[in-house]
């Protein structure tokens, strides 16, 4: 893998090698352990409140005491139970998929459901906090020896080739949607609010790697934005699939998905009774979607 990425379990060591200048904005919280989560203790900032509240919905194994979160984390990590799903989208339509890009990375919440069934992840931040998080996190679930880290701006990433020579099956992003206040608007436009570039950059930055991107995107996104940009990237005939995300019957955002194996997927009509026993938990069928999450706009 060379001195081009970070692996995750040995994050903090080889940013200190090799960087020790990177090294020296983040030795702080990691000498003094300020971004562990003492699941029990409500933070002091009483805008955390309703979020530590259901903290548990965002790491199952929070309480175990080794989940690292910055504030911003708080409010922007995705649902274990959302991330698990869409990792097992991921696997049951490209079932031979062995590498996942999941950019913008944060505290690692996808990552880590990803490289649960996926043997490599590569997770990128241009937070080395985040990217220390997402170590640690990974290291919980015990995927840390499946995860590789890369610090930066996508954007920039992206323009210098950084992964022009993975090759990656998939990437997943959940872009920061610019802060609460989204809610406010009646239609979110991609190209104006989405951080840190417009939808149409970051797809063309995606499609130059994989032709399978899934983006989380809110909930009042502009459909009309999607079909165009989909059209004037990928041709007149494409097509992009457009999950509702729905946990404890609300609407948590949008996933939106290119490439013909994720788009073309049908899950298999609900079934009562148990799988067989031989299928394997790290080899999901159509079955492990729960049709519930279903509500395509195509
Ligand atoms: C919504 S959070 C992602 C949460 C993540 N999916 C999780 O479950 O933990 C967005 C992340 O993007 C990172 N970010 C923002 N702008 C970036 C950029 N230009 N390049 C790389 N990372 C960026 C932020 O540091 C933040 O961690």
């Amino acid at each position: 893998m060379g001195k081009r990425f970070y692996h995750a379990r040995h994050f903090a060591h080889s940013l200190k090698k090799r960087s020790p200048r990177r090294y020296a904005r983040v030795a702080g919280p990691i000498r003094d352990g300020s971004l562990r989560i003492a699941s029990h203790s409500r933070p002091a900032d009483p805008q955390l409140a309703k979020y530590w509240r259901f903290r548990r919905n965002l790491f199952s194994l929070i309480d175990g005491g080794g989940i690292h979160m910055t504030h911003e984390l708080w409010f922007s990590v995705t649902p274990e139970e959302i991330a698990a799903f869409l990792a097992r989208f991921v696997r049951a339509c490209l079932p031979e998929a062995r590498v996942v890009l999941d950019v913008f990375c944060g505290g690692g919440g996808n990552t880590i459901q990803f490289a649960k069934l996926f043997p490599r992840v590569y997770g990128v931040d241009f937070s080395l906090e985040h990217l220390y998080c997402t170590a640690q996190n990974a290291a919980v679930y015990g995927v840390d020896d499946r995860v590789w880290l890369k610090y930066g701006r996508w954007e920039q990433l992206s323009r210098g080739g950084a992964f022009d020579a993975v090759s990656v099956d998939c990437i997943f992003a959940s872009p920061p949607w610019g802060g609460p206040n989204y809610l406010n608007l009646e239609v979110y436009d991609l190209e104006q609010h989405l951080q840190p570039v417009g939808i149409t950059s970051l797809l063309k930055s995606m499609f130059r790697l994989s032709k399978n991107v899934i983006l989380f995107l809110p909930r009042n996104s502009d459909l009309k934005q999607l079909a165009r940009v989909t059209r004037e990237l990928l041709g007149p005939e494409a097509k992009c699939k457009v999950l509702y995300v729905k946990m404890n019957a609300h609407l948590k955002g949008l996933a939106a998905i290119w490439g013909d194996a994720l788009v073309n997927y049908e899950p298999a009509p609900e079934q009562p009774e148990a799988p067989p026993a031989e299928e394997s938990a790290h080899e999901p069928s159509n079955r492990d979607i729960p049709a519930s999450f279903y509500d395509i706009d195509a």
